[in-house]
């Protein structure tokens, strides 16, 4: 370790000593060498005593910085690992962080475009109009065009500060896993996602990837809105995109002073979410207030705008039938069924009781079921399931935790807008249509369709195939009868073989009794007919070497 990370793991120690995370660890895990050490470092009290221990954990958190704040923001989604009073006090988790100087920034741009800002942009405003943990945002105009655009730029000082904390993180999440072995958190496997989901964040081709795609998808669409992305300024630490104009979805009150259907912005809401999910397997993972806006333009028929594609979502057709089948199935409420797809479909292991499984998801989700249909939450079926099916030892995928944490966003969003939102009613038809699309002769014709592409390019290489194949399969038949042949003679010589032993040995035998006996005479004629016999023996198995 460098003495530059001696001394931020020193200062991680004593943050989380002092908000007194120690007690987070249980006390027979705790033996009174640890924790005579621990009343030696009486300098790090704890200072947050009349706090509560997931208050005093997201204070923590907050006072590490950046890594640290996003990591509880990620870990607070996983309310599968977390006792639910940390997960709701980590949800609250905010990155609060200073801009830095607009001079910093320009800097950043001129060096990764590698021409003045001038060149190319005119009125760069110098003061951000965003900043948040690792990226900051500028105003500027397009000298080429004139159009409106946003300068979205990577931290300068972030990247080593990152990389320390990631590596510290490691070891810590390492020794945690060496110290408490059996412990469910798996703390290795989740600073790997972590750092994963961090990357992706720090890689703004790859959000810059995921907005043109998320654009392609929604093109013309008077749903969704993703601004254009300008390809040709963009680079790993920067991003170029239009400006956008909207009202932030948290602001109900500019909504309703715009006039906004506010139902019909909800169900939108909803349906492009199950739109993404079904008709493209791509989504946007990330739809926190703060990236969420709706058009100005046209209240009554109101338009969704996205940005920040950062962290987004794939799903493949085995995924997309798991929701769509077990979605369908909670509908009627029938959780035999859930629990037969789970077996039948090997998301659990086979020898899994379908009976036991049953109960326990009935456990979970009937008081979820017993409200009306309106109030129920999707994400939490999903959530409950997931955990249920964990313990049953499905390995529940990634894709879907992510998919599972943004349907809570997409609902808590609706709800918020628009109380009486009926997720069901609009998510429906997506799973119907889509299951329709899977089975049953529409989905005949469509795999039809799909595949008449292959066989109009190779029908007309077809009679030559034919041909192939049945000379091959006369060649492999001639091959079989002179194997066959081969195979029937061995077995003649070997049975002939046997037979002239048994003779020769026979005659042996009576060579020797006849020796000592009143006909000593016939000894010799019965010995050499026992050499004869061996010797054909032997020439027969020589010929058929
Ligand atoms: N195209 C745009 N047009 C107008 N404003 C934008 C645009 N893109 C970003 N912003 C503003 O900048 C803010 C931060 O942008 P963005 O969410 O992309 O950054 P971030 O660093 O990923 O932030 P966070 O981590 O909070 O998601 C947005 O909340 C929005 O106010």
């Amino acid at each position: 370790m460098r003495p530059a990370e001696l001394l931020r793991a020193y200062r991680i120690g004593a943050v989380l000593l002092r908000h007194g995370l120690d007690e987070l660890i249980p006390r027979a895990l705790r033996p009174w060498p640890v924790r005579l050490l621990r009343h030696s470092l009486f300098w790090l009290g704890n200072r947050h005593k009349d706090q509560s221990r997931a208050t005093r954990l997201r204070l923590a958190l907050e006072a590490l910085g950046p890594v640290f704040i996003k990591f509880g923001q990620m870990l607070s989604t996983r309310r599968d690992l977390l006792p639910r009073d940390l997960a709701d006090e980590l949800a609250l988790l905010q990155d609060r962080v200073p801009p830095f100087p607009g001079e910093a920034a320009r800097d950043r741009i001129e060096a990764s475009l590698k021409q003045p800002i001038e060149a190319l942009f005119d009125e760069f405003d110098i003061s951000p109009l965003a900043s948040a943990s690792v990226a900051q945002v500028h105003t500027a105009r397009l000298k080429s065009t004139g159009e409106e655009v946003v300068l979205k730029v990577i931290r300068p000082d972030i990247r080593p500060v990152i990389d320390a904390d990631l590596r510290l993180m490691a070891a810590l999440a390492g020794w945690v896993a060496w110290l408490f072995p059996r412990n469910r958190l798996r703390p290795v496997e989740v600073v790997v996602e972590y750092r994963k989901t961090l990357e992706a964040e720090l890689n703004l081709m790859s959000e810059a990837a995921n907005a043109i795609q998320l654009r392609r998808n929604f093109e013309g669409s008077p749903e969704l809105y993703v601004p254009k992305v300008y390809t040709d300024f963009c680079r790993p630490d920067l991003l170029v995109m239009e400006r956008i104009y909207g009202i932030p979805v948290s602001d109900k009150g500019a909504l309703e002073a715009n006039g906004t259907n506010l139902q019909l912005l909800a169900e939108r809401g909803v349906r492009v979410f199950f739109t993404q999910v079904f008709r493209d397997s791509f989504f946007h993972a990330d739809m926190h207030p703060g990236n969420v806006f709706v058009s100005y333009l046209h209240p009554e028929d109101p338009q969704w705008i996205g940005i920040d594609c950062g962290i987004v979502g794939t799903l493949n057709r085995e995924d997309k039938r798991y929701l769509a089948e077990n979605f369908l199935a909670f509908f009627n409420r029938d959780y035999r069924k859930v629990a037969e797809l789970h077996v039948a479909s090997g998301w659990v292991p086979p020898e899994t009781k379908v009976e036991e499984f049953e109960a326990a998801i009935r456990t979970v989700l009937e008081p979820i079921f017993a409200k009306p249909l309106a109030e129920i939450s999707f994400g939490q079926v999903l959530l409950n399931l997931f955990n249920t099916a964990r313990r049953f030892h499905m390995q529940v995928q990634p894709q879907l935790v992510l998919l599972q944490k943004t349907l809570l966003y997409v609902e808590g969003l609706g709800r918020q807008l628009y109380p009486q939102l009926d997720l069901w009613q609009t998510a429906k038809p997506f799973l119907e249509q889509w299951m329709r699309q899977q089975i049953g002769p529409q989905a005949a014709w469509t795999t039809i369709k799909e595949k008449a592409p292959f066989w109009a390019e190779k029908l007309p290489q077809l009679p030559d195939m034919l041909y192939d194949v049945l000379q091959q399969a006369q060649r492999q038949q001639h091959q079989f009868d002179r194997l066959y042949r081969q195979f029937h003679h061995q077995q003649q010589r070997q049975s002939r073989n046997r037979l002239w032993l048994v003779l020769g040995t026979s005659l042996l035998l009576a060579g020797v009794l006849l020796l000592n006996g009143p006909n000593a005479h016939w000894a010799p004629w019965s010995l050499a007919g026992a050499a004869v016999s061996w010797l054909q023996a032997w020439r027969s198995s020589r010929l058929g070497a």
